[in-house]
């Protein structure tokens, strides 16, 4: 790592925001979580402690505060929360963080956009390849996939190969990737496949290597957005998408995907950056007639949801 040390700063106090933050402060990093939703300048230290394998926890202290607190933010700036506070936040952030790296710990595709547009000088990506469970505020339980690479989105080789050093630890390991795109669609088509089909079936992610009806059906929600991707340029196997879903499969047996999570904790899904962005993708390729089981996917999960954040006006179904 380099001589100087930057501090870390994780937005973001979920399940991958605390693991990440555990993780680093064990390594002996300056490392501080802001929450991404909450304005009340309160600042905590808790004990917060991650199970990496049945019966081994790892426990550390963490300081966790809020935006109000810093009026400036110098360091690193990890983006663990869920995407779709990304705009408010690069509002909220603009001409508080200088030239410090902002990187985006997120699932979905165009997740970007937002930090592009606001000018940000320095952008990083990473496609996360690991599994993070919250089992209570304090405790979670996190199985790493592979290697997690992280890749420029406006920036340049040097600033990123100092970031991966600085993030990089036994536990949750990232690596510096320059052809990141390719990556970046093949996760998301393989979280078009997880994050409908687990919590539609609310089951865990072990469901497509223990069976093969499973697997069938991922495989034509495969087969439709590799067709986008092709379409857009990135060449991408089924055979590489397959074996990538079957590894996290295999590898987070027992966990639930965070679409799954979401829906039980009553919370926004990122559904809109997965099946439904594939389709408006498709759509603006006048080629939507080829994701409509993404799509349907899509919505189904949208509908649940919204069914169980009670949006939709119960009432009516009490008339029936
Ligand atoms: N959990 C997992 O296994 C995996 C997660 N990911 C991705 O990692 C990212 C983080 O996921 P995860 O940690 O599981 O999610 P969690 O829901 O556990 O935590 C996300 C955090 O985002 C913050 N947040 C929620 N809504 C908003 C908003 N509108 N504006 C600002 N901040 C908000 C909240 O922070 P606070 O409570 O501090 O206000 C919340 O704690 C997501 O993009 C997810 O898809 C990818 C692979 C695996
Ligand atoms: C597919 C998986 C489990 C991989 O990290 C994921 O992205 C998620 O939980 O949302």
């Amino acid at each position: 790592m380099d001589s100087v040390q930057k501090h870390i700063f994780i937005i973001g106090s979920g399940a991958i925001g605390k693991a990440l933050a555990v993780f680093l402060k064990l390594a002996g990093r300056k490392v501080t979580v802001i929450r991404g939703r909450v304005k009340d300048a309160c600042t905590t230290t808790r004990r917060i402690g991650i199970e990496i394998q049945n019966g081994v926890t790892l426990e550390a202290n963490v300081k966790i505060t809020t935006l109000d607190s810093l009026p400036m933010i110098d360091g690193i700036v990890v983006l663990s929360n869920k995407s779709f506070g990304n705009e408010q936040l690069a509002r909220a952030l603009k001409g508080r963080t200088g030239n410090s790296p902002i990187v985006l710990l997120q699932n979905g595709l165009g997740i970007e956009q937002s930090f592009l547009d606001h000018g940000y000088p320095q952008l990083y990506r990473c496609v996360l390849f690991v599994t993070s469970q919250l089992i209570n505020q304090s405790n979670i339980r996190f199985k790493p996939v592979d290697i997690c690479p992280i890749g420029i989105e406006r920036g340049n080789k040097a600033d990123l190969e100092r970031v991966v050093n600085h993030l990089n630890t036994p536990n949750f390991r990232f690596r510096s990737e320059l052809h990141l795109q390719h990556i970046i669609w093949k996760k998301a088509i393989i979280n078009c496949v997880f994050n409908s089909i687990c919590p539609l079936l609310e089951i865990d992610n072990g469901i497509f290597h223990r069976s093969q009806d499973a697997l069938k059906i991922a495989r034509r929600i495969i087969v439709e957005c590799i067709n986008i991707a092709t379409e857009k340029g990135i060449a991408i196997r089924q055979d590489e998408v397959e074996t990538g879903l079957l590894q996290i499969s295999q590898l987070s047996e027992g966990q639930a995907i965070s679409t799954l999570q979401d829906i039980r904790n009553k919370r926004r899904t990122e559904i809109e950056t997965l099946n439904h962005e594939i389709v408006r993708i498709a759509e603006q390729m006048h080629q939507q007639d080829s994701v409509r089981e993404t799509r349907l996917l899509g919505e189904l999960i949208k509908l649940k949801s919204e069914l169980t954040q009670n949006i939709i006006d119960t009432e009516v179904i009490g008339k029936l």
